[in-house]
């Protein structure tokens, strides 16, 4: 039996009911790589689909990289609590030596075709929206690499539409890493660890900005424990025109996906 602790359930419940993320009627295709976040995501989500009001249906997809990745364990752990679950098994890592393009991270790379094979059998299945298994130290995390390696400011919305209409859910967007951390561990549950992205294999650069940032984040946190209570607050009290525009400036609305670390 699994355990989602209530603060977990009421987090994903209010951010649910919040931003309008999930509804009657919705078909979720959920990315699930067997790591810690998006296991607790489709543990929630079953959550959810048991005591919420509304009818939605759900499944979680695990896309292989043609790696030998073993992840036959993550069909029989969804099997064992009703999760329906699909492996999509890819040569990602094989057209990565071909393709990668110069100065683009393998993290990138591997991330941007993830989303590719998703998107597809979202479209040629009938879902209507995608769900990632993202958290608040995530969201603040790439906000500040963004903010202090690509000069721009971004993060990762609970909920966007993607180019090809589908929608972009992220129901663990409020949830701390460590929360998430706490639920696979109290439950015993074996995941598989962050390097989960077989770019960190290979890459040097992005590891070590993500790294840096975690570190000087979590050296904030110690000095200021409600740091991210505050930086929650910021990412919806923005005040544009403090800001550095100049006059007719366009100011960038649209969501292009490539750019978020
Ligand atoms: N191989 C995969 N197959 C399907 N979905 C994936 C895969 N890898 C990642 N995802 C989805 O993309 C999200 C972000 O991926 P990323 O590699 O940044 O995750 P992470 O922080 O390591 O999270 P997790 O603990 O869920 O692996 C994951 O939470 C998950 O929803």
């Amino acid at each position: 039996m699994i355990e989602l602790s209530k603060k977990i359930s009421t987090i994903v419940g209010k951010t649910n009911a919040e931003y309008g993320l999930i509804k009657e009627g919705d078909r979720v295709l959920v990315g699930f790589s067997g790591g810690k976040d998006s296991l607790t995501l489709i543990h929630a989500l079953n959550r959810i689909k048991k005591v919420a009001p509304f009818n939605f249906d759900f499944k979680a997809v695990t896309v292989t990289y043609g790696m030998g990745e073993q992840v036959q364990f993550l069909s029989n752990h969804c099997a064992e609590h009703g999760i329906e679950h699909e492996i999509i098994d890819t040569q990602i890592f094989e057209l990565a030596g071909e393709k990668i393009r110069k100065n683009s991270s393998f993290c990138s790379f591997f991330s941007r075709m993830r989303r590719g094979y998703i998107y597809t059998a979202a479209q040629e299945q009938g879902y209507n929206k995608i769900a990632l298994g993202h958290h608040l130290d995530d969201a603040m995390e790439s906000f500040f690499m963004n903010f202090f390696y690509n000069g721009t400011m971004r993060t990762m919305p609970p909920k966007y539409t993607a180019e090809n209409g589908l929608e972009v859910i992220r129901p663990l967007i409020f949830c701390r890493e460590r929360q998430l951390r706490a639920f696979a561990d109290s439950n015993e549950i074996n995941v598989i660890g962050d390097e989960a992205c077989p770019g960190l294999r290979f890459d040097v650069k992005m590891p070590h900005a993500r790294a840096s940032t975690k570190d000087l984040l979590a050296k904030l946190e110690e000095e200021n424990p409600k740091i991210f209570v505050s930086m929650k607050a910021a990412f919806s009290n923005i005040q544009l025109s403090t800001f550095f525009y100049k006059e007719n400036e366009e100011i960038i609305e649209s969501i292009e996906e490539d750019n978020i670390v």
